[in-house]
């Protein structure tokens, strides 16, 4: 049911001077800085409570006497589908894993937060968005939301087993740098260490846990959760105000006369929002006409722009499965954890269940003779994955990231539901995005001791299980391009469908609208790391430049 979290009375009569669309990763934030501006805020959330502290109360039996849901224990974030109540969004609304909940994808991720290197902002992103310019937003976010490496409260570290295996193979054998990456966040050529997250005491952080929080204290602040935007009414591109579906209603919300709506929805549903809204492409504005699926039937309503949409990425996955004698795998449970790792949990918020199973992360990059590079991730996990799962096995996640080629577009289904979703070309349109990643596996490997799953490696060796060791660089690019359980897509990092410079200007106001913004995910271009430190950050600067605009 939708749930009303304000102290300032009927929101759907009120006129508003921003309308928030979507209380995801970056919506929060966007809403916190404009209220405390002063600026009468509306945060619309189609989906419902996530975290304790929003109601949420989905939770296993062994933290029935807490006021956390399942979604405040770091430790049970792969089992987050699990239970009565869903966190994501229904194939009607997205064909894709996507939170539709409070929180947005912070509350159902994995809680890496790795600062962007400064090269992302300079490389990839327009004027006024270089590292200089997104500095004080960047300082106000880590005084928002430190990172933390040491995530137990006890200050130990827990399933180190593959840790202490990889940073033998990466720091030893193939000369990789060990770095405290919230401290260097711009050393990202051959480097290995802890991965760092935005946990909170043990417990999931993220947006809901602090910007919301002050922006709930404000009498100019309303979030209606169970609210979902169905269009923006705009004529000539000047929006007037949004048209929203709440328990089977559907409202017309006003903006005030000098008001924005801002659309935070997410890489997929911002550009889904903008089109469904007679901003877009022309084909596909034409397909929504042609199925009466919006008013904007008339050509004349549609603000077009091409871009919207355009250049959609996530980064393309490679899971290596590694055994080694020294590896002790560790496996997470909803229902039934080990009796001592539920006791440290809930006693001290210690243990395995306070960090999502990575235990480690390296970079680098493959530079090439034009002077560009492509950024290369590794992410290593405490268990083995799919087919290989007996208690010696890690999973070591390789992405490509910053400086990719490949990239496609939202695209809408044509069933006449139009139901938004990644368009096939995300992944290795470009082939020298996997002749990159290719070459990056096939260097590392190279400096692990020969072994086969018959002859495998001993001590703190590791035996590459389902690619093997001495693959060519060939054989490795025919693997991470054919699909299956360990290659291709999708990690869920979906961004830079409504990129700066192109869809949106540099103060996040969609080319061709006189007053809708999107500052969320669709706007960053490929980071070198997870993306959501980039995205918060992103939002902390769309909020200065859309208040920039209103002359506060
Ligand atoms: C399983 C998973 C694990 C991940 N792990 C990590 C990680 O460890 N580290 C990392 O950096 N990144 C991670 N990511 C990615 C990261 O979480 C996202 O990139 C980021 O949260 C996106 O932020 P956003 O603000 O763009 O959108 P979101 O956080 O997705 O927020 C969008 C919000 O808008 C709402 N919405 C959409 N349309 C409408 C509408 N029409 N009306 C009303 N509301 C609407 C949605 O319900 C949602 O709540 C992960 C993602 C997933 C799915």
């Amino acid at each position: 049911a939708p749930t009303n979290m304000s102290r300032c009375g009927d929101w759907t009569t009120r006129e508003w001077d921003a309308i928030v669309v979507g209380a995801g990763t970056a919506g929060i934030i966007v809403a916190d800085r404009l209220s405390e501006a002063g600026l009468t805020t509306l945060l619309l959330e189609q989906g419902g409570p996530s975290y304790g502290i929003t109601g949420g109360t989905e939770r296993p039996a062994w933290l029935k006497d807490t006021d956390m849901s399942r979604v405040d224990v770091p430790g049970l974030y792969k089992s987050i589908f699990d239970g009565n109540t869903k966190l994501t969004c229904g194939p009607e609304v997205v064909s894709s894993t996507q939170a539709c909940a409070i929180g947005g994808n912070s509350a159902i991720n994995a809680g890496l937060y790795f600062q962007p290197p400064a090269s992302d902002w300079d490389d990839y992103h327009p004027e006024g968005w270089h590292s200089s310019d997104v500095q004080p937003a960047t300082d106000r976010l880590l005084q928002r939301q430190p990172p933390v490496t040491q995530y137990s409260t006890d200050g130990d570290y827990y399933l180190q087993s593959g840790y202490e295996a990889a940073r033998a193979w990466l720091t030893e054998k193939a000369g990789y740098k060990q770095v405290a990456f919230d401290e260097q966040p711009d050393e990202k050529e051959n480097v290995f260490g802890r991965p760092v997250f935005n946990y909170i005491d043990g417990q999931r952080g993220g947006p809901t846990r602090t910007y919301l929080q002050s922006a709930l204290k404000r009498r100019n602040f309303h979030l209606q959760t169970g609210a979902a935007v169905d269009y923006i009414i705009q004529k000539g591109g000047q929006a007037t105000g949004v048209h929203v579906t709440v328990d089977n209603q559907e409202k017309d919300i006003q903006l005030s006369a000098s008001g924005r709506v801002i659309s935070s929805a997410g890489a997929l549903l911002s550009p889904k929002l903008l089109m469904y809204s007679g901003i877009g492409p022309k084909d596909v504005l034409s397909d929504l006409a042609a199925a009466s699926r919006t008013p904007y039937t008339d050509p004349w309503s549609w603000v077009v722009n091409e871009n919207v949409g355009q250049g959609l990425f996530d980064n393309p996955n490679t899971f290596i499965e590694l055994s080694g004698p020294s590896i002790e795998s560790y496996t997470y449970s909803y229902a039934d954890p080990p009796q001592e790792d539920k006791e440290l949990f809930l006693r001290s918020r210690s243990g395995p269940y306070t960090f999502a199973s990575q235990t480690s992360a390296f970079w680098s990059y493959v530079n090439h003779e034009d002077g560009s590079r492509t950024g290369v991730q590794g992410t290593i996990d405490s268990s083995g994955f799919s087919g290989f799962t007996n208690n010696h096995t890690i999973t070591l996640n390789v992405y490509g990231t910053s400086g990719m080629l490949s990239a496609g577009r939202v695209v809408l289904s044509s069933d006449g539901k139009f139901t938004a979703g990644p368009s096939s070309d995300v992944y290795y349109s470009n082939p020298r995005d996997a002749h990159d990643i290719a070459t990056f596996i096939h260097s590392i490997f190279q400096s692990l001791p020969a072994s086969t799953p018959d002859s495998p490696a001993e001590d703190d060796g590791l035996t590459p299980l389902n690619l093997p060791q001495s693959s060519t660089v060939d054989e490795i690019y025919e693997y991470i391009t054919t699909p299956s359980a360990y290659a291709v897509g999708a990690v869920q990092h979906w961004s830079s469908s409504c990129r700066l410079g192109t869809c949106v200007d540099g103060d996040t106001k969609v080319l061709g609208t006189e007053n809708v913004h999107v500052v969320d995910a669709s706007i960053v271009s490929p980071l070198t790391v997870n993306p959501q430190f980039g995205i918060m950050v992103a939002a902390e600067r769309g909020a200065e430049k859309i208040l920039d605009s209103f002359g506060l």
